[in-house]
């Protein structure tokens, strides 16, 4: 039932509890790559295939709102560059009242879980949701177990990092996926949250959608998925299939074949 303005806006994000969201704000990350450069185009073509939302830094946000087929939008609010001195020192790049007044849905924030930032991140996504439930704005936190001496697909730092965004208050949870389903169920048993997750970089399109059949016989609530579906020669497409896992339970196979994709690896 639709009680808050919080639940209210997470349907305006998801289908029935489940996601499908295309992060673009890698612009910040690693630069107008490929599906960035006209991303106009690009969030037509996601929201047409199905994706229940896009995400992208709030200077983005003019050439989101007419291109995005009355899906939700997400304004992500930190960042860094692989060129700076410390990926994982993501700093505030914006505010939730710059994401109220942006026209934002939904507000997202990343944090390094084992990373020398993380107590900064910490106190600043702990502010970040208490400043979004004053406005009725759901918060997707970026969970990551990332750091000196982190393996970034362990289950038990992924589990971790889930739960601590879930103490923190935030709404919906991504995280790095453990690479099969029986080892990420436990990520998604360690918090009571929607567990969504990240693709990282772009693999074929059969492992591409076999992840995300994963992640959905784990239990987890969908993806957070942004170069292997932004990078793709027909993001549409592969933004069909994605969303034929995550919305109507498709089969790896089913998926690749409705959205007209090839079968082999
Ligand atoms: C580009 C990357 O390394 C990703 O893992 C990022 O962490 C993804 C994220 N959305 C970002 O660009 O910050
Ligand atoms: O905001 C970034 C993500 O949510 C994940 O991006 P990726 O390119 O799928 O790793």
């Amino acid at each position: 039932m639709t009680t808050t303005g919080i639940d209210a806006r997470l349907d305006r994000i998801g289908t029935d509890g489940t996601y499908v969201i295309v992060p673009m704000d890698h612009g910040i990350t690693i630069g107008a790559c490929q599906g960035l450069k006209d991303i106009e185009s690009t969030i037509d073509g996601v929201t047409s295939g199905g994706a229940d939302a896009v995400l992208t830094q709030k200077g983005i946000a003019p050439r989101v709102h007419d291109n995005k087929n009355d899906k939700g939008y997400i304004v992500h609010l930190n960042g860094s560059t692989t060129i700076g001195p410390d990926e994982n020192d993501k700093r505030m790049t914006g505010t939730v009242e710059e994401a109220v007044r942006v026209g934002a849905d939904a507000v997202s924030f990343h944090i390094n879980v084992g990373s020398d930032h993380e107590p900064d991140q910490i106190a600043q996504l702990s502010e970040v949701t208490a400043t979004a439930k004053q406005f009725g704005m759901p918060v997707l936190a970026m969970a990551y177990a990332r750091g000196p001496g982190v393996d970034p697909e362990d289950p038990e730092a992924l589990g971790h990092a889930v739960r601590l965004a879930e103490e923190l208050g935030a709404d919906i949870v991504k995280t790095g996926y453990s690479g099969d389903a029986e080892s990420f169920q436990h990520v998604v048993e360690s918090t009571r949250l929607p567990v969504v997750i990240a693709g990282g970089s772009k693999g074929t399109d059969r492992e591409t959608i076999e992840m995300v059949r994963g992640v959905m016989d784990a239990g987890g609530a969908g993806v957070s998925m942004g170069r292997s579906i932004f990078q793709h020669d027909d993001p549409e497409a592969i933004a069909r299939a994605v969303a034929g896992v995550v919305h109507d339970d498709l089969s790896t196979e089913e998926a690749l074949t409705e959205a007209g994709l090839a079968l082999e690896a």
